[in-house]
């Protein structure tokens, strides 16, 4: 671990602890970034899962009733990661007013805009809005960020640092954020559900389990590494795959006929709209509240 790093001495508050939650504690430990002790991460109710990612990450944790520990916590927390659902971000942040100093709140949650949570927690509070992906846990996220308007240059490099430990950040404007959602954060479930159909498609045409797992997944990787490698782009590649005639050509052809791209776009613009209908839903339950 660098003893020179931003994030030395650093206390990280959780306020989550599923799956998203996991995927970024588990990344900065096996990146060896943090020490386990600088991790708090507090849920609702579920205190098994809290045990569950002690045992796993050796993080402390604190119940979600254990009011006094937990505000010693929120009072001491440098960074505070909002991974809860978007529908219980308002409530959560509430629940903080008055009981922390001045953390970067970095939240994770989908839809949920930076002016919210700045109403919500009231003052000047330093908001980091990000959307990662679940590859966090294999430090392969591709995360954007973007800043609220009280954050010092020392927060943006405090969260850029975490979130850079995990995999590549791009900084956005607030309003690419549900884009980004439906690209990126959403994006790891709509190529799971790709190899799911190889690996059908080839047991259903007479390969093993074994065998179609072990053709479509070193297919993807081999794919992914040579974007990566190569610095060629998508087009070229394929076209080097390609045969006139031959089989990817016939392959394609199918993929074409079925509108492909369009249903891609679709997908996206899709998964973009929830992240925006959720984030509308929200600020206006809000408003309705206050008045
Ligand atoms: N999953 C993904 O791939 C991605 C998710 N996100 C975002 O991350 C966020 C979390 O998603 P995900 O991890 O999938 O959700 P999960 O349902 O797995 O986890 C939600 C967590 O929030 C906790 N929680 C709810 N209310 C409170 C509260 N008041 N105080 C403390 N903890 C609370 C829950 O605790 P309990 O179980 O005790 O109720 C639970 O641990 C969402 O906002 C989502 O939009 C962003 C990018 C990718
Ligand atoms: O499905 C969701 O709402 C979350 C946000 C991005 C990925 N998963």
């Amino acid at each position: 671990m660098e003893g020179n790093s931003i994030l030395h001495g650093k206390r990280i508050l959780s306020v989550g602890a599923g799956s998203m939650a996991e995927a970024i504690i588990r990344g900065l430990i096996h990146a060896n970034a943090v020490d386990p002790s600088q991790i708090c991460v507090t849920n609702r109710s579920h205190s098994d899962r809290l045990q569950q990612l002690n045992k796993l990450y050796g993080v402390r944790t604190v119940e979600g009733a254990d009011t006094h520990a937990k505000v010693r916590e929120l009072a001491a927390a440098d960074v505070i990661l909002v991974a809860c659902k978007p529908y219980d971000v308002a409530n959560t942040l509430e629940t903080l007013v008055g009981k922390i100093g001045n953390p970067v709140i970095l939240s994770v949650a989908a839809g949920i805009s930076i002016p919210l949570m700045e109403s919500v927690l009231g003052g000047r509070p330093q908001v980091v809005r990000a959307m990662p992906n679940t590859a966090c846990a294999v430090l392969q996220s591709a995360t954007a960020v973007a800043f609220g308007q009280y954050c010092t240059e020392e927060a943006k490099r405090l969260s850029q640092e975490i979130l850079s430990l995990l995999g590549t950040v791009s900084v956005v404007e607030e309003s690419k954020m549900d884009v980004v959602t439906g690209v990126s954060g959403s994006g790891p479930a709509y190529f799971y559900y790709m190899v799911e159909a190889m690996q059908q498609a080839a047991e259903s045409m007479g390969l093993s389990p074994e065998t179609a797992r072990t053709l479509v997944l070193q297919t993807m990787t081999g794919a992914a590494k040579m974007l990566q490698e190569t610095g060629l782009d998508a087009r070229e590649l394929r076209r080097q795959v390609t045969s006139p005639n031959g089989t990817t050509m016939a392959g394609i052809r199918a993929l074409e006929e079925a509108d492909f791209k369009e249903l891609i776009e679709r997908t996206i613009s899709r998964a973009a709209e929830r992240s925006k209908e959720m984030g509308e839903q929200q600020a206006s339950l809000l408003v309705d509240r206050k008045l």
